[in-house]
């Protein structure tokens, strides 16, 4: 099942921020979406979630428009962490994911054993066990990530779609959530994710898509996106793109370009 996006175009308060993207998440890929900030990265995340109408275009889940299905229907094909998800006052975290298994449930039926199952299951992939009993208000940012990538996890969508999930967590945790990604992939979930982190995304992801000015400026291997003449032009720097000690092209960032000189200026030492 695809998830493809056709000729998107998205205004938020009837400012143009995205226009022209086309793209297709694939199951079984992890596809990065990565940008300067104000790309239009977390805009294109939530049309292809369905949280966003586009003003042009669609996102055709298994062919039909998303925009168009039943929440339930839709909750069986895209699960989306957003970055500013609202936590309610007074659930745990186990309740929290619960809520993840939405789509499953039929109303106001209570949960079956199956669904504890997923939610254990999502509890223990997203390094979230020892928070079960905890009230999600209470958690530390990392933390709440980790009980939201939990709920998406336990929803069981065909496409996992999320916003800088990792962006709060240490490096055990991120290299986790990555595993968990990965095995997810590996059993036929497309996954949308996206990243600030250069090198994260090149590790990861099978493909990179980059969003510039709010359109798709390049997507493909991150070997073909990741290259010094692109991420100058996108981010305004100057890197060196080394391949071979990390078996992925591994971006070393130098300087930024100042756009008088066009060249790289390297901070001074002690200056932020
Ligand atoms: N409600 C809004 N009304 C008008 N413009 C908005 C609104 N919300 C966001 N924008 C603008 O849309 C553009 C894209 O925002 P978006 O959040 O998609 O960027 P992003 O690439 O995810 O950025 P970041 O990396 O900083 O999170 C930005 O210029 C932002 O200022």
């Amino acid at each position: 099942m695809t998830l493809r996006a056709r000729d998107l175009e998205v205004a938020l308060d009837r400012t143009p921020v995205l226009g022209g993207v086309s793209i297709d998440l694939r199951p079984g890929e992890i596809l990065g979406i990565i940008g300067p900030n104000g790309a239009g990265k977390s805009t294109l995340l939530r049309t292809l979630a369905g949280l966003l109408a586009p003003s042009h275009g669609e996102v055709l889940a298994d062919g039909r428009p998303l925009r168009r299905m039943r929440p339930r229907e839709r909750a069986a094909h895209v699960a989306v962490v957003t970055q500013d998800a609202p936590l309610m006052s007074g659930p745990s975290v186990r309740d929290l994911v619960l809520m993840g298994r939405y789509a499953h449930r039929r109303r106001l039926a209570p949960p079956t054993p199956a669904d504890h199952r997923a939610v254990d299951r999502a509890l223990r992939d997203a390094g979230a066990a020892a928070l079960a009993d905890r009230p999600v208000t209470e958690l530390s940012g990392g933390e709440r990530q980790l009980a939201q990538i939990g709920r998406a996890l336990a929803q069981g969508a065909a496409h996992l779609l999320l916003d800088e999930p990792t962006s709060a967590l240490d490096v055990h945790h991120r290299l986790r959530v990555f595993a968990v990604l990965r095995a997810q992939a590996d059993a036929g979930t497309g996954i949308g994710i996206v990243l600030h982190d250069l090198n994260e995304a090149s590790r990861h992801c099978d493909r990179i898509a980059v969003v510039h000015d709010g359109r798709l400026r390049a997507a493909g291997s991150p070997r073909d996106v990741l290259t010094p003449e692109l991420l100058a032009e996108v981010y305004r720097i100057e890197a060196r793109v080394l391949s071979a000690q990390f078996g992925y092209p591994h971006v070393h960032p130098l300087g930024i370009r100042t756009p008088a000189a066009g060249r790289a200026r390297t901070p001074a030492k002690g200056t932020a």
